[in-house]
């Protein structure tokens, strides 16, 4: 186990700055994911903590120690990669030892480690098979024991589950937290999804175009995106811009609705995110904010209805503007496409967001 701290780190392949100065420190034990767009520079960033790649400025530092210029077989990190990287002709075994077999380690001390490790990611009665004949969650199982075995400082996994068909990927994520749990490693997981970053990790780290745009545990960045990008990368999120003028914001159009405490001192522009479960429809009320109703904020039409089961997405065009609503099912009664409706919340679930993308 081990803390890794990356300090103003940059990389440039050509003229494309992959990573550009990044600054993030993973603490000991942690589970963190690196969540961005495809291109954000995620994989590099873990390549360069790995040693596949090496930084042209900054620094990287495994428990105190500076590594980047370290190769990777002298950093004691675990990677498993997202097409597993097995070797074909071995079996599960003979897969798992070999990272202790080229460390010079033999005999009886690599079979209990290889036990160990296997029974760990309950894979022990598969031990003989090759990997042609195992499932693709039992083969990325292998691949998390073939890195564990080797008692890393800190595992590095590459989009590892994104192979697997979703139901799969599901229990291998629990499985994933779990192992992980167990065996303590600092963790750093490579992803694009973020309902894996959000349901895996104890911290997230977002990247968008090789910085990191924000970083923080998984409810504080989905309740207070620092930006427009970090609001609508994790999850969902109405945008609403406009000027603050005597302590409201005034949209497009005149609306005018009321700001969290706090938030409406200073006059400008301003932007605010609002989370679609955050927001309720109605059937049109005649007269607005009428007592013990919530306040109305705008009116509009049901444009489309998603159902996806538990809820249902509504989307309604508020005079040219799309709000999106997520309603739980057996709550209010059902909205058909095409009936007017309001659109209310409560001002305090409005989150106002920095004008940037959220970095400084
Ligand atoms: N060896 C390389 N040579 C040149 N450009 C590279 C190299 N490796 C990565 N890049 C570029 O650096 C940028 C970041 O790539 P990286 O693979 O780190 O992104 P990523 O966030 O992991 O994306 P994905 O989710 O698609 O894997 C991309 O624009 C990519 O094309």
């Amino acid at each position: 186990m081990a803390r890794v701290e990356v300090q103003n780190v940059s990389l440039t392949f050509g003229a494309h700055k992959a990573v550009d100065d990044v600054s993030i420190a993973f603490e000991d034990g942690g589970f963190y994911a690196l969540l961005g767009p495809s291109g954000s520079g995620k994989t590099t960033l873990l390549r360069m903590i790995a040693g596949f790649e090496f930084p042209d400025a900054g620094s990287i530092r495994i428990d105190g120690e500076a590594v980047e210029n370290v190769p990777v077989n002298r950093r004691r990190i675990g990677m498993v990669f997202q097409n597993y990287a097995l070797f074909p002709n071995m079996s599960v075994e003979g897969n798992v030892a070999f990272g202790l077999e080229v460390r010079g380690e033999k005999g009886e001390s690599v079979r209990r480690a290889v036990a160990e490790a296997l029974e760990l990611v309950q894979l022990g009665p598969l031990a003989k098979r090759r990997p042609h004949q195992l499932s693709g969650g039992q083969r990325q199982r292998v691949a998390l024991a073939r890195a564990i075995v080797t008692k890393p400082r800190v595992l590095l996994l590459d989009e590892p589950l994104s192979a697997l068909d979703k139901a799969l990927r599901t229990d291998m994520q629990v499985e994933l937290k779990r192992i992980q749990r167990e065996v303590g490693v600092t963790t750093i997981f490579v992803t694009h999804d973020q309902d894996e970053a959000l349901s895996i990790s104890d911290r997230i780290g977002i990247l968008k175009d090789g910085r990191i745009v924000q970083e923080g545990a998984p409810e504080d960045i989905y309740d207070r995106p620092a930006s427009e990008f970090a609001a609508t990368f994790l999850g969902d999120a109405n945008i609403l811009t406009g000027v603050v003028r005597d302590g409201s914001l005034r949209l497009d159009g005149g609306t005018a609705i009321d700001l969290p405490a706090g938030s409406g001192d200073v006059p400008g522009e301003l932007r605010c995110a609002i989370r679609p479960e955050r927001v309720r429809i109605s059937q049109s009320m005649p007269v607005t904010g009428a007592a013990g109703e919530p306040p109305e904020h705008m009116r509009g039409v049901v444009t489309r209805r998603l159902f996806s089961g538990s809820a249902s997405t509504y989307f309604i065009d508020c005079s040219g503007r799309e709000m999106k609503a997520i309603v739980q099912r057996g709550g209010d009664a059902d909205m058909a496409v095409g009936s007017p409706v309001c659109v209310h919340w409560n001002a305090d679930d409005l989150i106002p967001l920095s004008a940037g993308d959220g970095r400084d």
